[in-house]
C-alpha cells in the first residue's frame, strides 16, 4: 500500500501519537531520499522489530557546507515512496525546509567528541546539523526504535551519544552496509559517477579489505595497516580524503591493534568530484 505522506511537523505528531495510542511499537528510518536497497534492508528490519515502520526523506540543509552538493543532492520523491511502500512503510515524513527550521530557529545540538576527526574534521558543521536534525526527527517521532546504516559510521556514533546524553529513550539500532555485488558500498551520491569513477569507486572497499588481510597475516601497526588501504586508492587514482583507523566505539586514533581491542578503518575518498566513504572492523 502507499505510504501516507506528511508534510508537517504537525500532522506526524498527531500521526505518531495515533500509533501509541493504539498501543504499536513505532520504528523510525531517518533518510535524505533517492532510496536504494542499504535504505530498504533499515526498513526491512524495521518491520521485523516493529508494528509500524515510518521513514523521513528530507535532504537536510544544516548538515551540508557552503561548498557542498545541496543543490544537486539527488532527489527523487515518487520513485522513494514506490520503495518504501514495497518495504512495509507505513508513513513518510517529507516536509520542505521552513518546515524544519522556521523564521527564528535557533536551536542546535552539538555532539562534541565522536563529531570530532575524520569526517567531522572536513566537513565542519557537519554533524551539528546530523544531529540537530536527528534530534528533531527523534522528538516529533518519539519512536520505540531507530535504525541507522553503518555506512555512516561516524554518524552512528554520533546518534548512539546524542541519544544517551538527552535521554531520549530511544533503541538505536545500526545495520550493516549494503553492498553491490563487486563491493562498493551503497550510496545515493554513487548516482554521481562516470562509469570510469564508479569502478575506480572499488579502490575504497579493496582498500579495507587489504587492510585486513594484513592483519589477518600478523600486522597491527597502524602505519602498515593504513599503508595497505592507501596503496588501493593511489593504485586507482583516487583521491585520499583520510585513512584512518580508530577505536570502534571512542573513533580515538589508534597506534596499533591492541589484543582485545575492537578496531574500525575509516576512509574517504574522491572519485572524481564525488566524495565517498567507507569503513569496516579490523581484526578477528
Ligand atoms: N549501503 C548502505 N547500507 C546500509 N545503510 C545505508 C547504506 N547507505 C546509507 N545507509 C543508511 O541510510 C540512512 C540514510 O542515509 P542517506 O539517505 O544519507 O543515504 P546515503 O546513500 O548514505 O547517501 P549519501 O550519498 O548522502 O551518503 C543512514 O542511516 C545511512 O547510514
Ligand atoms: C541521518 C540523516 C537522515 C540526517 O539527515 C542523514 O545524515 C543520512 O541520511 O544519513
Ligand atoms: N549519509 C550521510 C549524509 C551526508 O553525507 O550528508
Amino acid at each position: 500500500m502507499a505510504p501516507l505522506v506528511l508534510r508537517t511537523v504537525a500532522e506526524t505528531v498527531a500521526w505518531a501519537e495515533s500509533i501509541r495510542r493504539s498501543g504499536r511499537r513505532l520504528a523510525l528510518v531517518p533518510t535524505m531520499g533517492y532510496l536504494h536497497e542499504g535504505h530498504v534492508s533499515l526498513m526491512r528490519e524495521g518491520r521485523r522489530r516493529a508494528d509500524v515502520v515510518a521513514a523521513s526523506i528530507f535532504v537536510n540543509p544544516t548538515q551540508f557546507g557552503p561548498k557542498e552538493d545541496l543543490s544537486r543532492y539527488p532527489r527523487d520523491l515518487e520513485g522513494d515512496l514506490a520503495k518504501c511502500a514495497s518495504a512495509g512503510v507505513e508513513a513518510v515524513f517529507a516536509p520542505v525546509p521552513a518546515e524544519v527550521y522556521p523564521p527564528g530557529y535557533q536551536t542546535y545540538v552539538d555532539v562534541e567528541q565522536v563529531s570530532q576527526g575524520l569526517c567531522g574534521a572536513r566537513r565542519p558543521g557537519h554533524f551539528r546539523g546530523v544531529a540537530t536534525v536527528v534530534t528533531k526527527l527523534l522528538c516529533i517521532f518519539k519512536p520505540q526504535l531507530a535504525l541507522f546504516g553503518e555506512k555512516d559510521y561516524q554518524q552512528l556514533q554520533v546518534i548512539r551519544a546524542l541519544e544517551r546524553d538527552l535521554n531520549l529513550g530511544v533503541e538505536i539500532i545500526g545495520m550493516p552496509t549494503v553492498r553491490e555485488p563487486d563491493g562498493l558500498a551503497m550510496s545515493s551520491r554513487n548516482a554521481y559517477l562516470s562509469p570510469e569513477d564508479r569502478q575506480r569507486a572499488l579502490a575504497l572497499s579493496r582498500g579495507l579489505a587489504a587492510a585486513q588481510a594484513l592483519y589477518r597475516s600478523g600486522t597491527r601497526e597502524t602505519s602498515a595497516l593504513v599503508g595497505a588501504a592507501r596503496r588501493e586508492l593511489e593504485a586507482a587514482g583516487l583521491r585520499e580524503d583520510y585513512v584512518e583507523l580508530v577505536d570502534a566505539t571512542s573513533l580515538t586514533p589508534l597506534p596499533a591493534i591492541g589484543p582485545g581491542q575492537t578496531a574500525r578503518m575509516l576512509v574517504a575518498a574522491f572519485a572524481g568530484t564525488t566524495r565517498l566513504i567507507d569503513n569496516q572492523p579490523i581484526g578477528g
